[in-house]
């Protein structure tokens, strides 16, 4: 193929560059982003930092090395510079001060982890999140002789069997001293704040007298730093994203929702405004029923990043939600109340920062026509928006691709956002075969960012048909809540009737439709396929096919009483009725299955359940199974595996198509 011909190929994750976490200085003249790249022989991920000059456009890398260097975090002079520096043995706060020499390190340990950090209002003093390691040195690297679990919530898909110390909360000098402990709690302090004039800081954790039953249902405390005390802010039950305060220290924000026991996501998360004296509490953002959680899939663009608010003015508060494929940024005035859109377009804001004046606004944005890039929004005279990187262009000229067209699907009372890749060089007189893509969740939404595997799949020469059926989130609660109790109702519906509108379209051959998708999109796979013989092929991937023994093997597998409003040892019925493996029997359809083998989410045995189900009934059935790798393998995995799932899938729907 000639230069211009290139397809997007499963290596291509090699040559793509991941920027993320943009930090413009306080005089929004430079902005400090987080590049995450590969290191193809070590076959390892390793991140440094880079710096954008916001007028001159210059792009200078400012770490270098192998190691993971994260969250640049500005003092309000912009003086100092704060970073987290990670490598196999040791987790370093680091510090450049007037952006010059190498940085010094504040914080370095080799038995704990930090995982956060934010400059005191007056810059004297940095709050720290660290996890202190149970073991730490070369013991940290030998299995212990026996495991003894006392907890429900004791493994974490992705870093095992979880700690017995949990994060904690430190101070410690900004130019440098001993750190100081603010928090001995049980369970995880998971966020905090600053309080407006720096005398003190809000907390995030989970204080329940069961918490890993009640793992909605956490508290914010205020710790002052003069009366060394702890204050509970009292709010009603339910979950906690972040805290914010604001500079007039009047109110206390946080992102959260008061109806404790529904299942992961299925209720909006909202700004909450808590007045700090009489303890009013008031939803800025109830009236756009959208999530402020960042639940848009990709595997280019991160995910669940936890964005805060943030203020423009002592009176303007910017913040982002999951909106129908977008994340788009928002303006929420304190005294009139209104909502205004700042970036409202088919893009996704997936973090963002401002200068000290709020006029510089740096965003980490998706996109579906490119790989994520950082951008900058002008809002001086008049509102101006420009990309600042353009680290994925030249991979971009080198190769052809298709931006997907967007279609509203009827289903049933809904209407389903859906997008279709059409292949390189379509030919609409052409018959293509299909692949149906299956968001896992369920309650995040497909949108508006450029997904390698998707290009991958036009690039072979598929119709490439992804949507968000009824459960997604990005469409309010009353979507998200559709499938409660009921799970692959009515998102069935929605799939197939997606798959024949496209079909109606004439560039599908009907005969030659492939389905596929992971954990959530994977039980959604196994119900498909065992529910209709439409298609010529499936991969199920990291999937879920019997919800009772589920229940107990995943990480957070009780999360389904949430769901289903019962347990599987009193509702065997309910559990069997929605579990796919009820219906092995009615499957016909190949079926590949790819599991990691430390999947902790979806543990390997709904894999092999599976598997031994047909196998033993003679079916034609594939099992793949990928050493090491936990339940985020498409998108964090080993490069070189992530690389052999999507050729082991090209390969499995090409035999058949
Ligand atoms: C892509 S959303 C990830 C968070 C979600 N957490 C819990 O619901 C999750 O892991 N979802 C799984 C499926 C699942 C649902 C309920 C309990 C455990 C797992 C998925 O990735 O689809």
């Amino acid at each position: 193929m000639s230069k211009q011909e290139k397809y997007v190929s499963p290596e291509d994750i090699y040559d793509l560059q991941f920027p993320s976490d943009p930090q413009i200085s306080p005089d929004g003249k430079k902005v400090i982003f987080v590049k995450k790249w590969i290191h193809k022989k070590e076959q390892k991920y390793y991140s440094n930092l880079y710096s954008v000059d916001t007028v001159r456009g210059t792009v200078v890398q400012f770490t270098r090395g192998e190691q993971k260097d994260i969250k640049p975090r500005w003092n309000r002079n912009g003086k100092q510079l704060l970073f987290i520096r990670s490598t196999q043995n040791k987790s370093e706060l680091l510090s450049f001060y007037g952006g010059l020499g190498e940085p010094m390190p504040l914080i370095s340990l080799e038995d704990g982890d930090i995982q956060d950090l934010a400059f005191s209002p007056d810059d004297k003093w940095v709050a720290v999140l660290i996890q202190k390691y149970d073991v730490s040195g070369e013991d940290r690297k030998k299995e212990p002789l026996k495991r003894d679990i006392d907890r429900l919530f004791y493994r974490l898909d992705g870093e095992g069997f979880r700690q017995k110390r949990a994060v904690q909360l430190f101070i410690v000098k900004s130019r440098g001293g001993r750190l100081i402990p603010i928090t001995d709690v049980p369970r995880d302090v998971t966020d905090f704040a600053w309080n407006h004039d720096g005398t003190g800081i809000y907390y995030v954790t989970n204080d329940h007298e069961d918490p890993d039953r009640h793992m909605d249902e956490e508290s914010i405390f205020f710790y002052s730093l003069k009366e060394k005390r702890h204050v509970r802010i009292e709010k009603p039950a339910g979950p906690i994203g972040w805290v914010q305060a604001d500079p007039e220290g009047k109110y206390l924000y946080f992102a959260g929702h008061f109806k404790p026991g529904h299942s992961w996501g299925a209720v909006n998360s909202e700004i909450q405004q808590l007045h700090l004296e009489t303890g009013e509490i008031h939803s800025l953002t109830a009236s756009l029923d959208r999530t402020t959680d960042m639940v848009t899939l990709g595997d280019i663009t991160p995910s669940f990043v936890k964005q805060k608010a943030l203020f423009q003015t002592s009176e303007d508060l910017l913040f982002t939600v999951s909106s129908e494929g977008a994340n788009p940024l928002f303006k929420f005035n304190i005294l009139s109340g209104e909502i205004t859109p700042l970036l409202d377009g088919p893009e996704c804001v997936v973090s963002f920062s401002m200068s000290r004046d709020g006029k510089n606004i740096a965003v980490h944005l998706a996109q579906m026509e490119r790989p994520d890039e950082i951008w900058l929004l002008e809002l001086n005279s008049e509102k101006h928006f420009r990309r600042i990187t353009f680290l994925n262009d030249e991979y971009m000229s080198s190769i052809s691709c298709n931006v997907p067209e967007e279609y509203h699907i009827p289903s049933d009372n809904a209407v389903i956002q859906s997008w279709v890749l059409k292949p390189p060089g379509f030919n609409s007189k052409k018959k293509y075969p299909l692949l149906l893509q299956i968001h896992g969740g369920p309650r995040a939404q497909y949108g508006y960012t450029w997904f390698h595997e998707m290009q991958v799949f036009a690039a072979a020469g598929f119709v490439v048909l992804y949507t968000n059926p009824q459960g997604s989130q990005g469409y309010g609660h009353a979507f998200a809540d559709a499938i409660t109790g009921k799970w692959a109702e009515p998102a069935m519906n929605d799939l197939m009737a997606a798959v024949d509108y496209i079909l109606e379209l004439g560039f599908v051959d009907p005969e030659q439709c492939f389905v596929t998708g992971g954990s959530y999109g994977g039980y959604m796979t196994n119900w498909v396929i065992s529910h209709t013989n439409r298609f010529k092929g499936a991969v199920t991937q990291r999937s879920i096919c019997d919800l009772s023994s589920f229940f107990g093997t995943s990480d957070t597998g009780w999360d389904l009483e949430a769901d289903f409003h019962d347990v599987p040892w009193k509702n065997p019925e309910l559990y069997k009725k929605w579990s796919p493996i009820t219906y092995a029997d009615q499957i016909d359809t190949p079926l590949c299955i790819i599991h990691s083998e430390n999947d902790l989410r979806c543990p390997v045995e709904q894999a092999e359940q599976l598997f031994v189900r047909l196998k033993y009934d003679k079916k034609p059935v594939r099992l793949v199974l990928f050493p090491e790798e936990s339940h985020g393998l498409s998108r964090g995995g080993r490069p070189d595996r992530r690389v052999e799932r999507l050729k082991l899938m090209l390969e499995e729907f090409r035999v058949k198509s």
